[in-house]
């Protein structure tokens, strides 16, 4: 299957459409007040409209409640839900349910004993996102430009698809793919010249990284 690349947190037409461009798979907004990189549903709508299936819509949330998610959906009409909070089981259920689209769960890792959840979500998430886990004090749950250990993920059994984020960035996507061998890889600050400030030579050189990897595992495997 081929390699998923998401690049989160766009806030502009121009960014988004470099990224568009420039071949990603997934577009990612945030709604998330505190976060740098959240806009308002009038942005969510203008953009969205923008990427005219050219890609699927990703809309970020964290721990949002029912009304923000039909705001969402009424504004972007998302592809797929990133829930980056705390949602338990029944509430990917219940997302799931309510709203029709198909739910990424963020799976904050910093030990081994992180994964022990995957066993619940992985009976009703349709994807899953390895995420460094945020330290206590952060004012978001992710999007901090931290990597996570991805030695953790060397021996993962998962039937679901997952993708890997956290402090990814051009020159060490392609390792983070070898290691983790995740069939996806998701980058925000990695691609910013400043927090929420996407730069567009950044974008492109990180899709350019991501998709060399597969390039060159399609070369092996014709060998
Ligand atoms: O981008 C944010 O501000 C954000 C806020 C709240 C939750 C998640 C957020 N971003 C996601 O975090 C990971 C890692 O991002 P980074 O590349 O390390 O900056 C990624 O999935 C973003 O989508």
């Amino acid at each position: 299957m081929s390699l998923l690349v998401k690049i989160c947190g766009l806030s502009t037409r121009e960014t988004l459409d470099v990224a568009l461009d420039a071949g990603a798979d997934m577009v990612g907004f945030v709604f998330f007040p505190p976060s740098p990189r959240h806009i308002s549903l009038e942005a969510g709508r203008d953009l969205g409209r923008q990427v005219k299936r050219r890609a699927l819509k990703v809309a970020l949330t964290v721990d949002a409640d029912d009304a923000t998610l039909d705001n969402i959906m009424d504004a972007l009409s998302p592809d797929i839900f990133q829930l980056h909070g705390s949602e338990s089981v029944a509430r990917l259920r219940d997302i799931k349910q309510k709203f029709g689209r198909p739910v990424m769960k963020a799976v904050p890792v910093a030990t081994s004993a992180d994964l022990a959840v995957l066993s619940g979500y992985a009976a009703v998430a349709d994807r899953i996102l390895f995420d460094a886990r945020a330290p206590k004090d952060a004012t978001r749950p992710g999007g901090l430009g931290a990597p996570f250990d991805w030695h953790l993920l060397e021996n993962l059994d998962l039937k679901l698809p997952y993708m890997v984020s956290g402090g990814l960035h051009a020159d060490n996507v392609a390792e983070a793919l070898r290691v983790t061998r995740a069939g996806g890889v998701d980058v925000s600050s990695g691609v910013e010249s400043a927090p929420g400030v996407k730069d567009p030579e950044m974008i492109k050189a990180f899709i350019r990284a991501a998709r060399a990897t597969q390039d060159a595992s399609q070369e092996l495997s014709v060998r």
